[in-house]
Formats: structure tokens, sequence, C-alpha cells
């Protein structure tokens, strides 16, 4: 169906949860789907339709960077009528409230990227997720009694910074950097669809903390948690 994704029309449903890590994806599906049915194997970037608590939901790896979930992002919205997306990411904390494993939704993000000026004009540096899709993210993380930090992404092209570059994060009072929301933001904007983002914390830039990469695939349960049951009440 295009040149990244063998899903035929009607495999993917209305929403996606989107993880960089495509092992994350299997992950979901295997222990939160019911039936779930494997529409992608492309590049290796999984994707699996199946039902949660009755809902049909899909989740697929987005790879890592803005490239890359600009591209899987866009197809999901004009090829394959997704409506919503809510990306469910690692990020690593810049904020001394922040510790490994606590979740995060982006109520914004802030990037030097070119992405969104490359792709539409979008001169913005800021990009927003969807008011709606994050009140619903934020009610459902209160009903399931799991903490949530809202605040601003830092969302970066670069992982590895040479020692003592200012990558800004710190001007625009963003608690965390990951590298894919600004693109995700983007895709949902000019589509006229709705994108959200949650992140679990991996690692830290204040303390010595740090995530397996095991651990970045399988142990962000409450995440996953909240993002499956966001995603039902969004549909
Ligand atoms: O764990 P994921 O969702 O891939 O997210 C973060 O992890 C990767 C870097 O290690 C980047 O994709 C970043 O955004
Ligand atoms: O982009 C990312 C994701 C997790 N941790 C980081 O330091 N950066």
């Amino acid at each position: 169906m295009t040149p990244h994704n063998q899903a035929q029309p009607g495999e993917i449903a209305p929403i996606v949860l989107m993880p960089g890590d495509p092992l994350r994806a299997k992950y979901i599906a295997e222990h939160y789907l019911d039936d779930a049915v494997c529409f992608n194997t492309v590049r290796n970037m999984f994707g699996y339709t199946g039902t949660y608590k009755g809902t049909r939901i899909s989740v697929m790896g987005s790879g890592m960077g803005m490239p890359s979930i600009g591209i899987y992002s866009y197809e999901l919205y004009t090829t394959y009528h997704v409506e919503a997306i809510i990306r469910i990411g690692s990020c690593g904390a810049y904020s001394p409230d922040l510790h490994t494993f606590d979740i995060l939704a982006a109520d914004s993000c802030w990037s030097p990227s070119t992405y969104a000026q490359a792709q539409s004009g979008d001169t913005r540096d800021i990009q927003y997720p969807d008011q709606n899709l994050l009140h619903t993210i934020e009610m459902t993380a209160q009903q399931l009694n799991i903490p949530l930090h809202i605040g601003r992404l830092h969302s970066s092209d670069v992982f590895y910074y040479e020692e003592g570059i200012n990558n800004g994060a710190a001007e625009h009072n963003c608690m965390a950097v990951e590298m894919e929301s600004f693109a995700l933001f983007h895709n949902a904007d000019i589509t006229h669809k709705k994108a959200a983002c949650l992140c679990t914390v991996s690692d830290s830039f204040v303390y010595d903390e740090d995530t397996t990469p095991q651990q970045r695939e399988t142990s962000f349960q409450d995440m996953m948690k909240l993002a499956l049951e966001a995603a039902r009440k969004a549909i």
C-alpha cells in the first residue's frame, strides 16, 4: 500500500499507539491486545491491530527521529485514515522533579528542527498536541491513579551532543528530551488529525539514573495501560 507499510485498507484501527521501538509495539500487542494481527513487517517496523477491552486499537513502531515518524505518521493519517496517534516514547529528564519511570504528557514541544518548515513551510518552533486528546489522557491518568507530569518536551534531531553545546532546551523550559513529537504534532496539524505524546523517563541528565534496552522495550507498563485506556475513551 505504501513503500513502508504493507497493510491493506481497513487493517489499521482509527487510533494508533506509536512507540519508537517496534519491539515495544510487539510487546504491547502480545501482552495487551486480544486477537492481535500483524499488519506490517516492512523494515521490521512492526504494526498490529487487535482489541483492548472490546475497542479496536493498533500499535506500530515509528523508528527513531523526525524523518522516520514523519513518514509513518503521514502514511497512517493520509493512506490509512487513522484519526489519532498517541506516541508512547522514552525520554531523558532535564528537570530535577523527574526520575526514571515517571510518566509525562506533552502540552507542547519545542524544536529547532527544520522538519515542519521543510514539510509545509511552517516556521513555528513550538507544536501542540490535540487538546481534547490531552485532556482525555489527563482524566484517564487521574482515574487510574497514575501520576502524570504535564509540560513541554524538547524534540531533538540529535541524541549525542558534543560537550559544551547549548541545545536551547533550558531557554524554552523543556522538562525532558525525546526525538519525535514535533514531527508527529506537525503532521497531525497539516492533515487535520489528532496526536498526543506520552513519555516514560528512561534516563536523567540530573541524576545518575538509567534504564536498560530491555526495560525500554518491556517495562513501561503504566504508560502502556494509560495509553490503552485513553485510546479506548478517545474513540
Ligand atoms: O523510546 P522511543 O520511543 O524510541 O523514544 C526515544 O528513544 C529514542 C532514543 O533512544 C528516540 O526515538 C527517542 O525519542
Ligand atoms: O531522545 C532521548 C530519549 C531518551 N533519552 C535521551 O537522553 N534522549
